[in-house]
Formats: structure tokens, C-alpha cells, sequence
């Protein structure tokens, strides 16, 4: 049977990228996107803004919704200090099965635990699950419907403390309207929109950041 868009990215990774290099991971997966297929990866236009603050925060504790094949996974466990961990979580369990692979190619096994699941589930067994307190960076890129419930459930649950940093990519494309009205508007939050484009694509997009205050 015909092979699936995740499974022939992870081909184009064992075929182009050099194991435990993790920029040339990257870079395969970007030469994969923009000539063979597109994908869904945040991609290397807003990667770079993603890298920036990820830099920045140089989290202790950090959270992504939505692995699929793990390219920002591999973006963001690169830049982490040594031993941080980060979480990722994937309801799709052929994506979480690529994944898997692509991070371990890039070497970055040790830096990342995969949880397979939905985030509404996850998300209020993080603490018991995982002995996390509080995220100090957290990278919203799953459905788009689900970042605003999702954001609501960091706060019932205390994840968030006085300085996390929320990063949510296609605030634009596809868009999260609600999300984004949400944290622009609540006094709990400090925004700043970076305009980019959808991964590989000439499209305006841009990624959210929000600072809880507390
Ligand atoms: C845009 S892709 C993630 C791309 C990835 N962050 C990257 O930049 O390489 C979105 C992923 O989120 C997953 N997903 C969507 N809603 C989810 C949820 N509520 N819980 C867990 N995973 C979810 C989908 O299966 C899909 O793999
Ligand atoms: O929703 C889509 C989508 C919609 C329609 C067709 C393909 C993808 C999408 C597009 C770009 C993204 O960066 C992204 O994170 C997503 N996503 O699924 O979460
Ligand atoms: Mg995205």
C-alpha cells in the first residue's frame, strides 16, 4: 500500500540528513517540504523566530502541542540546555511513530519524552505524570480549535507562572481568532505578534508570544 507524507519525510531524513546532526535533520526535512511535498512543519522562516525565543527563555521546563514528525521538536530540543527535557504530546500514533524516528536520528532522544495522547487528557496528568510544577516555555501548534481551551486548562491546572512564555504558531493560517483575542485582551497576558508567512508558502502567518503575568 501507498506509503504515507510522514513516512516518505522520514526516507528523506535517513537519505539526506547525517545521524545525530541535528541541523542537517532539519535542513532535509525544509529541502523535502519546499520540493518534494509540503507539510506542516512550522518550517524554517518561523523555525528561526521559534529558535530566537527558545534562546531566549533558555527554558528549565518546556511543553509542545502537536509533534507530528517532529520538526520542531528536534528545532527546539537542539537549542535546550544539557539536561532539559522537554514534553511533547501527539494523538496520531503513525505521526507519534515518525516522530520518534526523526528525533532519534537527530540524536535528540535523551532530550525529549513523546506522550501519546490528546492534550485536554494530558495536559491535567502533566504534574503527577511528570513531577512538573510550571512550564517556563510552552509551543502551541496543534489543532487550532484547541489552543484557547487548552490555554484555559494551563491555568486551571497551574502550569503557568509569573514569566511562562507561550509561543503559538498560525495565529493567522489556518488562524485562532478566539486564541488570539483571548490573550490580547486579558489583563493576564502580555502579547506580540512576529509576522512570518505559512511554512513554505508565500501566505501571511505569524507567531503569537504571550507572557503570563501572574
Ligand atoms: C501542525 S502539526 C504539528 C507540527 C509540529 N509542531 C512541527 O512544527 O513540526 C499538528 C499536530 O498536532 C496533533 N494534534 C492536534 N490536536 C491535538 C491534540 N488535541 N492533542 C494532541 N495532539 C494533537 C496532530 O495530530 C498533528 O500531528
Ligand atoms: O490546520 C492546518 C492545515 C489545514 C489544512 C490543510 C493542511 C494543514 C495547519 C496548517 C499549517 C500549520 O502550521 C499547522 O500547524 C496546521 N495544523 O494542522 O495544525
Ligand atoms: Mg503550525
Amino acid at each position: 500500500t501507498r506509503s504515507t507524507r510522514p513516512q516518505r519525510m522520514l526516507k528523506a531524513v535517513q537519505k539526506n540528513a547525517t545521524k545525530g546532526n541535528p541541523q542537517s535533520v532539519i535542513s532535509a526535512i525544509d529541502y523535502f517540504c519546499k520540493n518534494s511535498e509540503w507539510a506542516m512543519n512550522v518550517g524554517d522562516e518561523k523555525g528561526s523566530i521559534l529558535d530566537s525565543v527558545v534562546t531566549e527563555v533558555n527554558p528549565s521546563t518546556v511543553l509542545e502541542l502537536g509533534t507530528y514528525c517532529g520538526y520542531s521538536t528536534v528545532r527546539i530540543a537542539r537549542l535546550l540546555s544539557p539536561g532539559t527535557k522537554l514534553i511533547t504530546l501527539e494523538f496520531n500514533p503513525a505521526y507519534a511513530t515518525v516522530a520518534r524516528q526523526i528525533i532519534a536520528y537527530a540524536g535528540l532522544q535523551d532530550k525529549v519524552t513523546l506522550v501519546e495522547g490528546s492534550s485536554a487528557d494530558l495536559i491535567p496528568q502533566i504534574k503527577e505524570r511528570f513531577g512538573i510544577t510550571t512550564f517556563d516555555f510552552i509551543f502551541l501548534d496543534h489543532w487550532k480549535d484547541r489552543y484557547l481551551p487548552d490555554i484555559k486548562l494551563f491555568e486551571e491546572c497551574g502550569l503557568l507562572r509569573k514569566g511562562s512564555v507561550l509561543l503559538a504558531d498560525n495565529v493567522i493560517c489556518p488562524g485562532a481568532p478566539e486564541y488570539l483575542e483571548y490573550v490580547r485582551n486579558s489583563p493576564r497576558y502580555e502579547s506580540r505578534y512576529y509576522p512570518a508567512h505559512l511554512e513554505y508558502t508565500k501566505a501571511e502567518d505569524g507567531l503569537e508570544k504571550s507572557v503570563f503575568l501572574g
